[in-house]
């Protein structure tokens, strides 16, 4: 089977609480180069500023996926390719695994599953708001990460495999165990992507490099650098 993440190399994740730089539009984002945005993020998320940051994205050229942290901001709207949904694999409580799931079904009975994917998270970095949100255990090695990855893979058939160090660069060797523990799942990985060098050596490992908090606070150019790397591996 083929998805369109098996194209992709590079993920710009726009979230709807934050501000973008002076002078930076949507549209700018959007024409970046990379191969998809993702409008998501863990806190202050509402239908109300989820929907201003698709719509202005929906005009411009680029796919474009919904990555909701709750049910009650899934937008319909038909500018989506598509819906990416998180389950946090090393999730202390299980709602943030199953249960927002099972409530997200349970109260909506026409979901669009031709274009909903599930991403199965492993979140490492202990500081970031998903990992306090989610109670995740962080404390893992590469040989945790490398088992749970392979978890999501073949016990579970997640298609996407997602190591995220949101806020914070990871280590290249946790990243590297998680891609050679996956066969066909495509592997993200997010978190502290800066410049083109750190964008690299992620890149290296992952098949899918996100980079976030870097568009708002930095703006177009710095953008463009981590699509350049992700492209040059
Ligand atoms: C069932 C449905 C529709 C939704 C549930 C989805 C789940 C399980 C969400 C839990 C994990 C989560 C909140 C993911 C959101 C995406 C994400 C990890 C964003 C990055 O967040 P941070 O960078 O930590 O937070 P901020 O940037 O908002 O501070
Ligand atoms: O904001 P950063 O640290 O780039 O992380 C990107 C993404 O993985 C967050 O979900
Ligand atoms: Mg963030």
């Amino acid at each position: 089977m083929t998805t369109p993440w098996d194209d992709w190399n590079h993920v710009l994740k726009i979230d709807p609480d934050k501000e973008l730089p002076e002078g930076v539009t949507y549209g700018d984002l959007c024409a970046t180069g990379t191969d998809a945005i993702e409008v998501g993020g863990t806190m202050g998320i509402t239908e109300e500023n989820m929907s201003a940051v698709i719509e202005a994205c929906a005009e411009h050229d680029v796919p474009l996926y919904q990555e909701p942290s709750n049910p009650q901001v899934v937008l319909e709207d038909d500018a989506l390719d598509g819906y990416l949904i998180p389950t946090v694999f090393n999730a202390g409580s299980p709602f943030w695994i199953t249960e927002a799931h099972k409530e997200w079904v349970r109260l909506d009975d026409d979901l669009d599953w031709e274009r909903t994917t599930t991403e199965a998270y492993i979140v490492m970095n202990p500081e970031a708001d998903v990992a306090t949100l989610t109670e995740a255990n962080c404390d893992l090695e590469a040989d945790d990460v490398a088992a749970y990855a392979t978890v999501a893979e073949r016990m579970f058939g997640q298609e996407i495999v997602y190591v995220e160090y949101s806020g914070m660069l990871g280590n290249e060797g946790v990243v590297d165990a998680a891609a050679n523990a996956v066969d066909d799942a495509t592997l993200f990985y997010g978190g502290g992507i800066h410049d083109y060098d750190s964008a690299y050596s992620m890149a290296q490992y992952a098949d899918v490099i996100v980079v976030g908090d870097l568009a708002h606070d930095e703006g177009i150019e710095a953008v463009q650098e981590t699509v350049e790397a992700a492209n040059d591996v």
